[in-house]
């Protein structure tokens, strides 16, 4: 279980988390829902152990973090998809360079990165092209797979289909789902989409609001 109990996170004087708590257990998908504003990229960064709370604790599987250097060996277990793509990117690396990175600071083998871009529909003509030469989808297709380069327990999806189509939605949608379903990883799906959160979690809906 990907757990996180009693976070609280300010940025100057305004206080955006205070002692919230989540859990996402392996396997299911959690939709979270909620106003525009009420943290839940915030709480995203601190599952993801990218932002350290002021107080509170983030567990996985049992396991309270203690770490939250840049290259704590728990961010391996944790897969992050932002919305934007453009700014989740290195503008200068290749499509395949951005699948490869997590393999190469983890010492992995770097040919998973090919089958990861043909699972994403990542044709070998985009694997040399840089952002600006390739379309939104194209490079959330990347994120994704980078995403999923080192086979993370849980993975957080935050709005991460908000700026696609409807065809490369269900393609994403449908490939984390592949993925969870082979795994058994967890999925924490946050978006505006009630319709999409409904469906994909089957009603395994969080309301921030409520
Ligand atoms: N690095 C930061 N510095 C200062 N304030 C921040 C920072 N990150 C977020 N905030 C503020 O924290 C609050 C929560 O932001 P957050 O992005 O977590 O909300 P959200 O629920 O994800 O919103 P949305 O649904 O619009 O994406 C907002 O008021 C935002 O302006």
């Amino acid at each position: 279980m990907l757990e996180a109990t009693g976070i609280t996170v300010s940025f100057g004087h305004h206080r955006v988390l205070d002692g919230v708590s989540l859990s996402v257990l392996p396997g299911e998908v959690l939709g979270l829902a909620g106003p525009s504003g009420c943290g839940k990229s915030t709480l995203a960064r601190v599952l993801a152990l990218l932002l350290r709370p002021s107080a509170g604790t983030v567990a996985i599987d049992g396991r309270p973090v203690r770490g939250w250097r840049h290259r704590a060996p728990e961010r391996t277990s944790i897969g992050l998809i932002f919305q934007q793509p453009r700014l989740a990117v290195d503008p200068r690396f290749t499509l395949l360079e951005v699948i490869t990175e997590p393999l190469r600071a983890a010492r992995r083998p770097l040919d998973r990165a090919y089958e990861l871009a043909e699972e994403l529909g990542l044709t070998p003509d985009l694997h040399g092209r840089r952002p600006h030469e390739v379309s939104d989808g194209q490079l959330q297709r990347a994120c994704v797979a980078r995403a999923l380069a080192l086979e993370p327990r849980y993975l957080i999806c935050d709005e991460m289909t908000t700026m696609l189509d409807a065809s490369t939605q269900a393609h994403l949608v449908g490939r984390i789902e592949t993925y969870r379903k082979r795994t058994g990883a967890g999925v924490l799906a946050i978006s505006h989409d009630a319709e999409l959160l409904d469906r994909w979690s089957a009603g395994n809906v969080r309301d921030w609001a409520q």
